[in-house]
Order: C-alpha cells, then sequence, then structure tokens
C-alpha cells in the first residue's frame, strides 16, 4: 500500500478559513507559473498563532524546507500535540513571540501537507501526478503573496526560513521589496549550485527509476515508489549531516548484533539512514519529493534580473544572512555571497557538528538571532 498521504485540498472535505486540525485552507483561483502555464484551483494550507494587529504591520511569515509543512510547532494545551519542526521558536514569550505577532506559514506550492501538489485531485477529480506542471521557487512565493493578500498582510515584519525555506525568504527580499521589512536567510543561497543539482539529480533518478514509479502516476496503485524515495532521502540526509558528527556517533559500528562483515547485516549509520528513509516515505509523497527538488534546483534570484549581484541590489529589507559553519550542502561562502550582495545585510555564523541541519537543530542560536533581528527597528 502506498504509504502517500492524500491531503484534502480539493475534496470539498474544508471550508475556507476553517480549522482542520491545527490547518487552515484557503482557495486562491488559478495561478499563472512562471515557466507556462496555469494551474486552476490552487488551494493553500496554512496556520497562524497570535493575531494581526490593528495597523497590520505585525506579520511574519515562516518559510519550511523540502519535507517540512506550516506545522512549525505543536499544538498546545491537552491530549498528544503533533511537534513541529521547529518547536521553541514560536509562542508566547519565544523569539517569535505571538504575544506581540502574528506569525503564519504555509504549505509551499507543490507539496503534500494540504496545499495544492500533485498528490491533489486535477480538474478531472484524479491526481494530478505526472501532469503536475513545473514549479520554481518564484511561483512558491506567488502563491504566498496571494496567501498574503487574502489575510489582509501587506508588509512582513519578518520573513525567516532555512535552506528551501531559505530560498523563499530570499525570493521574497528580492522579488516584493517593498513588502518585507526585514528577511533572515538561514542555510541558503541565493542560487542553487553545480553540486546541490548534481546531489539532486542523484535523488531524482532514485525515485524515477522505481518499477513503482510509473511515470508519476502510482496513486491508484497498491504500491508506490516507497523505495525510490527512501533512497533519495538517504543520500540527501547523508549531505544535511557532517562527516564529523557521523564519525563520533557511529564510527565503523555494526547495528546491534548484526555482522556487517560479510554477514549482510549492516553498520550502525545504515540503520539509521534506513530508519530516516522508512519515515520519509510514511510522510511524504514521492512526486512532492520531484516536483519541489526540481523548484530548488530553479533557484536563481538573478534568473531575468541581470543576474544575482543585480538582483541582490533589489533588495530593501534589513536582512540577516546565517550560515551554518558545518554546513557542507549550503556551505558558508553561499551565505558570504547574498551578504556581501545586499548592501547593509549582516551576517552572522552559528557553530553546529551536525551540518546542515544545524538550522533545525541549532534552536537557541537560532532563536537568539531571530531574537536579535526583532529588537532592532528596521
Ligand atoms: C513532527 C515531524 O514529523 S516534523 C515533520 C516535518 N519534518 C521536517 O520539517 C523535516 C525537518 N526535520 C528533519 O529533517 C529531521 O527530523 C531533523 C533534522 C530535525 C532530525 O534531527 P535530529 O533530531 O538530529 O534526529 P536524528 O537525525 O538524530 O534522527 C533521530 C532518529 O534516528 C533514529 N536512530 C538513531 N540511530 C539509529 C540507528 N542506529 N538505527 C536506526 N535508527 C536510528 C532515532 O531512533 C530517531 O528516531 P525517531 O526520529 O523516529 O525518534
Ligand atoms: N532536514 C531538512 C533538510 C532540508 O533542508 C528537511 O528534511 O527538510
Amino acid at each position: 500500500m502506498t504509504t502517500t498521504s492524500r491531503p484534502p485540498t480539493t475534496s470539498g472535505a474544508w471550508r475556507e478559513g476553517d480549522p482542520v486540525g491545527s490547518r487552515r485552507f484557503v482557495g486562491l483561483g488559478a495561478v499563472e507559473l512562471e515557466r507556462g502555464g496555469v494551474l486552476p484551483d490552487v488551494t493553500v494550507a496554512y496556520e497562524t498563532w497570535g493575531e494581526l494587529n490593528a495597523a497590520g504591520d505585525n506579520a511574519i511569515l515562516v518559510e519550511h524546507a523540502l519535507t517540512g509543512d506550516a506545522h512549525v510547532v505543536g499544538e498546545a494545551g491537552p491530549g498528544h500535540p503533533t511537534p513541529g519542526w521547529w518547536d521553541g521558536l514560536v509562542g508566547p514569550g519565544s523569539p517569535l513571540d505571538t504575544d506581540r505577532f502574528f506569525v503564519v506559514a504555509s504549505n509551499v506550492l507543490g507539496g503534500c501537507q494540504g496545499t495544492t501538489g500533485p498528490s491533489s485531485s486535477a480538474p478531472d477529480g484524479t491526481a494530478w501526478g505526472s501532469r503536475f506542471p513545473f514549479v520554481t521557487v518564484r511561483d512558491q512565493v506567488q502563491v504566498e503573496a496571494l496567501l498574503a493578500d487574502r489575510l489582509g498582510i501587506e508588509r512582513w515584519h519578518l520573513v525567516l526560513g532555512g535552506s528551501m525555506g531559505g530560498m523563499r525568504a530570499l525570493e521574497w527580499a528580492v522579488g516584493h521589496p517593498d513588502r518585507v521589512d526585514r528577511a533572515v536567510v538561514l542555510a541558503s543561497t541565493a542560487y542553487a549550485t553545480a553540486e546541490q543539482i548534481a546531489w539532486c539529480q542523484a535523488q531524482l533518478l532514485a525515485i524515477r527509476s522505481d518499477p513503482h514509479f510509473r511515470n508519476g502516476d502510482y496513486y491508484d496503485q497498491h504500491t508506490g515508489p516507497d523505495a525510490g524515495l527512501g533512497i533519495a532521502r538517504r543520500i540527501a540526509h547523508v549531505t544535511y549531516r557532517s562527516e564529523l558528527e557521523l564519525h563520533e556517533r557511529f564510527g565503523r559500528e555494526p547495528q546491534g548484533s548484526e555482522e556487517p562483515l560479510g554477514g549482510r547485516g549492516r553498520y550502525a549509520v545504515e540503520s539509521y539512514l534506513d530508519h530516516h528513509a522508512g519515515k520519509l516515505a510514511g510522510r511524504f509523497d514521492a512526486n512532492s519529493y520531484l516536483v519541489l527538488t526540481e523548484a530548488m534546483n530553479s533557484h536563481d534570484v538573478g534568473r531575468g534580473r541581470g543576474g544575482v549581484p543585480e538582483a541582490l541590489r533589489r533588495v530593501r529589507a534589513d536582512v540577516l544572512v546565517v550560515a551554518v559553519d558545518s554546513d557542507r550542502l549550503y556551505p558558508p561562502r553561499l551565505s558570504h555571497e547574498i551578504a556581501e550582495g545586499i548592501g547593509g545585510a549582516s551576517l552572522h555564523t552559528v557553530r553546529s557538528d551536525y551540518g546542515h541541519d544545524g538550522f533545525l537543530i541549532e534552536l537557541d542560536q537560532v532563536g537568539a538571532v531571530v531574537e536579535r533581528v526583532l529588537a532592532d527597528p528596521a
């Protein structure tokens, strides 16, 4: 059985603005795409915390990374709250203080957690699958701008995100300079590099080579391309961590009583990657993984704008660029390039042994820089 989630994006099971769990949904109508074509009936799933003030000037947009979603923090209250991916960062008295700010997070266009993506229903009532169009980071930001319009937010007090979320935060600052007062771009880049595209190629091929992929039209099948998605996650996950962390954590240890030396058993690090592969296949749609990966590959703030330096000169927001010192996927030089290209931008380096995932793990350091940015008048 495929584990692909089928969000209620066009099923009619939701009413605009009404919460479904912690999510709300908004229908944005047809959206024209940068590379051509129109996506009819785009739905966006989002969550909010805090209240928009009367002046409408306290809104903060949190941008998730590749496999994240709108669920930035778990629900408060009794029961078994579903954890969020940046728990501790949003709430009363937290760095993104909901006593002061209206915090918004939405699932990205092409995703699989409620916003229109390849697993959503096309107008003919069947899943888009292979027919889902190519979308870019700019398309994703355009959809977020439409969401902001619908929420009555003219300008963001702050837009922040890491990795793919940092791409969108930067694209907001470049593409909508009059709508962003501050931006924090973590562990990200102004353009996808050759090496990032190269790592992504292996991941795209892993999914497309899975016999259960069926050119992307697998939703009515018993089994989806979970194996291919798992291989993609294994490749990606190694790039998200550091060599030192993997060495110190796993070394050459076998997994439990398994015998990796000729007995077909696994090393502990292999078991760890198997675990992350299975976990992602259980919560993420392979087609969304492809669409979002290709969107990340499309990322280049300079495209059609006279190049990256020219594009960065458009930014009017106060920008803090945050590098993770051990990040080998988005190495600090890429953060330096952004900071140098934006007049007056600041640069901060997070100290972490974890590599790229440091922007998700080093919450104290990330929280401190966010507090610093919010303390500064724009
Ligand atoms: C609520 C949610 O699901 S969040 C959903 C949204 N997800 C996202 O936004 C993606 C962002 N998150 C991530 O990418 C990752 O979860 C991260 C970066 C936060 C994980 O970082 P860390 O906290 O360092 O987790 P780490 O990489 O150490 O993995 C821990 C897991 O590996 C497992 N593990 C550790 N060693 C081994 C081993 N030898 N064999 C098998 N499994 C192992 C642990 O049991 C643990 O399992 P669990 O997560 O199911 O409890
Ligand atoms: N671990 C993160 C890394 C991507 O930047 C994710 O899965 O979204």
